[in-house]
C-alpha cells in the first residue's frame, strides 16, 4: 500500500509540474494507517448512516472494498449524492485535505460518505497515507506567487490529526475540525490580489487545463491479493476538465491491465497518463493509460 501511494504521489507531483519526489520527504516518517469498515445489514438504512459525510483529512486514501457498494460522492455542482459502483479488482483513490493545501486548491478533496443496506454486510478497508505528526502542511511555495496567493494558513498536522479523533464519529454539539477552518477568506485573498497586480490568474495544472480529478480506481493483480501495482515510468500527458462532472472535482480514473495492454472504458480519455509503465513486485505488466470511467460507474 505504502508503494503504490508513493508512486501516485509521484505522478500527483509530476501533473503539478513538480519534481516526482516532491512529497517523499514528508513521507520518510508517517502516521499512515489503515481502517477496517465494516457496515452490518441495517433493517432501516434510510435512517443510518454508514460512514457520515466527510473529506478525508489525510494525504490519499487508497480504498479497497468488497462487491456490496455503499460508497456515495458528492457532486460539487449541485449537492447531489451520486452512488459509486464497486469495479472488481480496482481500488478507490480518494485526494485528501492534505493534498488539496499543498496544492493550493488545484486538487480538491471529494466529499463522501458510506451507506447502509438492509440485506448484505460489506466490508471496507481504507489505507490513509498521511506525513509525519510534525509536518506543517501550508500549500507549497512553487505553486503559490503575487497573483496565486496561500489560499491556506499552515497547520500542524499531528494536531489536527488529534483534534479530529477526539471528536470524529461523535455527536458533539461543536463541529468537527475540517480544513476549511484553515481556509483564508476569498476577501483577504482579494485584498492581496489588489495589492499587487489585477491578473485573475486560473489555477492550472502543468499542461494549463483545470484539474477535476479526486477519486480514482487503481487495480490490484486478484492472485496478489491486496498487493498493488506501482508504476515505474511515467509520461504525464495533458489533464482536461471532465466532460461528465466539469464543475465537480469528481472524477474517476481506471487503469485496466490486460497483459501488456490497457483498456479504455470508456473510450473517452479524461485523464491520460501515458505510456504508465507499472511493474508489479513479481511481474511486469504494462499499463499505456489511466482512463476515466463514464458516468456509468456513479449511478444517478
Ligand atoms: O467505506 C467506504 O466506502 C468509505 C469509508 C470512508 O470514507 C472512510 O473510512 O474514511
Ligand atoms: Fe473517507
Amino acid at each position: 500500500m505504502e508503494k503504490l501511494a508513493c508512486k501516485l504521489m509521484g505522478l500527483i507531483a509530476l501533473s503539478l509540474g513538480l519534481p516526482k519526489d516532491k512529497f517523499h520527504g514528508f513521507f520518510k516518517e508517517q502516521t499512515s494507517f489503515i481502517r477496517l469498515n465494516d457496515y452490518p445489514p441495517c433493517p432501516v438504512p434510510d435512517l443510518a448512516l454508514g460512514v457520515g459525510r466527510h473529506k478525508d483529512a489525510m494525504a490519499l486514501t487508497i480504498l479497497a472494498q468488497d462487491d456490496v457498494g455503499g460508497l456515495e460522492v458528492k457532486r460539487k455542482t449541485d449537492g447531489e449524492w451520486l452512488w459509486v459502483k464497486p469495479t472488481p479488482n480496482a481500488y478507490i483513490i480518494n485526494i485528501g485535505d492534505i493534498i488539496r493545501v499543498w496544492s493550493n486548491d488545484i486538487y480538491e478533496s471529494v466529499e463522501h460518505r458510506a451507506m447502509v443496506n438492509s440485506e448484505k454486510e460489506r466490508f471496507s478497508i481504507p489505507y490513509f497515507l498521511s506525513p509525519a505528526h510534525y509536518t506543517n502542511v501550508q500549500p507549497l511555495e512553487e505553486l503559490i506567487n503575487q497573483q496565486n496567493p496561500a489560499k491556506y494558513k499552515p497547520y500542524n498536522w499531528g494536531k489536527f490529526l488529534v483534534t479530529r479523533k477526539r471528536s470524529n464519529f461523535q455527536k458533539l454539539d461543536v463541529e468537527n475540525i475540517q480544513i476549511y477552518h484553515f481556509k483564508i477568506p476569498e476577501s483577504e485573498l482579494a485584498e492581496k490580489l489588489d495589492s499587487s497586480s489585477n491578473i485573475v490568474h486560473q489555477q492550472t495544472s502543468v499542461r494549463g487545463a483545470p484539474i477535476t480529478c479526486s477519486t480514482a480506481w487503481y487495480p490490484f493483480k486478484e492472485e496478489d491479493g491486496m498487493s498493488a501495482a506501482s508504476m515505474e515510468e511515467v509520461d504525464v500527458g495533458f489533464w482536461q476538465p471532465s466532460p461528465y462532472f466539469p464543475a465537480t472535482l469528481l472524477t474517476i480514473i481506471k487503469v485496466s491491465i490486460s497483459g501488456d495492454n490497457f483498456t479504455t472504458e470508456p473510450p473517452q480519455i479524461l485523464i491520460s497518463l501515458k505510456s504508465v509503465k507499472t511493474t508489479l513486485d513479481s511481474a511486469s505488466v504494462y499499463v499505456t493509460a489511466l482512463t476515466i470511467l463514464s458516468q456509468d460507474n456513479v449511478e444517478k
